[in-house]
């Protein structure tokens, strides 16, 4: 379970209040975070849009955080295009210190990070960072042709929609992804998604995750 500590005040105008843990008299919130992996275009944020609605969590994108980043002209903003035009990870405390600010400034204690950690390096600095890890992590499986006629039709104006970068992105999955998911397979966090089908098959697959645990 994630745990928030909070001031005595927060904690008495706190709307979450039922979620707290008294057991060392410290104020301490119970959060339950969910993090979704998967190659680019397996679907990912197409089926946070259904958790979101079926079980009401909070869906943080990195990449999207990342996009925002660019269009605010924050002074990494231009590395951050870069990076993402040639399909390589953003340095780790980049993304986390992002990610870290909208968890702090959001009322929910539900979280998907949808698209992080994509490597190692990613997961031991948002651990070192928030010293908290997923409750969940949900991890979809799409065959690489299936991800690349995907991405190319997503439509959405991105600039790493593309055959060159997505060649780029598929080389880095398949490079970092394994270790990531392989720690939390030991620990029994994760549950693989056969991420082909209709949107609606795939959520079939996710909704009885929730089931065991009381969120
Ligand atoms: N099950 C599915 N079958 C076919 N297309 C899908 C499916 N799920 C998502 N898509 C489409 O594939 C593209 C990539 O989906 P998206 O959710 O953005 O993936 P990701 O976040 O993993 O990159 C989008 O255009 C989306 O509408
Ligand atoms: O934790 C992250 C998430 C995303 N990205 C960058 O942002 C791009 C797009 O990520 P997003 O999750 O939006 O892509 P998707 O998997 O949804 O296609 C990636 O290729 C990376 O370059 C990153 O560096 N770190
Ligand atoms: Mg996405």
């Amino acid at each position: 379970m994630w745990k928030r500590a909070i001031s005595p005040s927060t904690l008495l105008s706190s709307p979450k209040s039922s979620f707290l843990n008294q057991a060392n008299g410290l104020g301490v919130l119970n959060l339950f975070g969910l993090m979704l992996s998967g190659g680019p275009g397996s679907g990912k944020g197409t089926q946070c849009v259904k958790i979101v609605e079926t079980f009401g969590f909070t869906h943080f994108s990195a990449g999207d955080l990342l996009r925002r980043e660019i269009s605010s002209n924050s002074e990494n903003g231009a590395v951050i295009l870069d990076t993402i035009k040639e399909g390589r990870i953003v340095p780790s405390e980049v993304t986390v210190k992002l990610i870290q600010r909208a968890i702090e400034s959001s009322e929910n204690y539900k979280f998907l990070i949808d698209g992080f950690p994509r490597s190692e390096e990613n997961r031991i600095a948002f651990e070192q960072i928030m010293g908290v890890e997923p409750n969940i992590v949900l991890f979809f499986d799409c065959p690489e042709e299936e991800m690349v006629k995907r991405v190319l039709s997503r439509n959405q104006g991105r600039v790493d929609d593309n055959l060159d970068t997505i060649k780029k992105r598929l080389k880095v999955f398949a490079a970092l992804n394994l270790p990531v998911i392989n720690y939390y397979s030991e620990k029994g966090k994760v549950h693989k998604i056969n991420a082909v089908g209709t949107e609606d098959e795939i959520f079939e697959q996710v909704h009885p995750v929730f089931a065991a645990y009381d969120v």
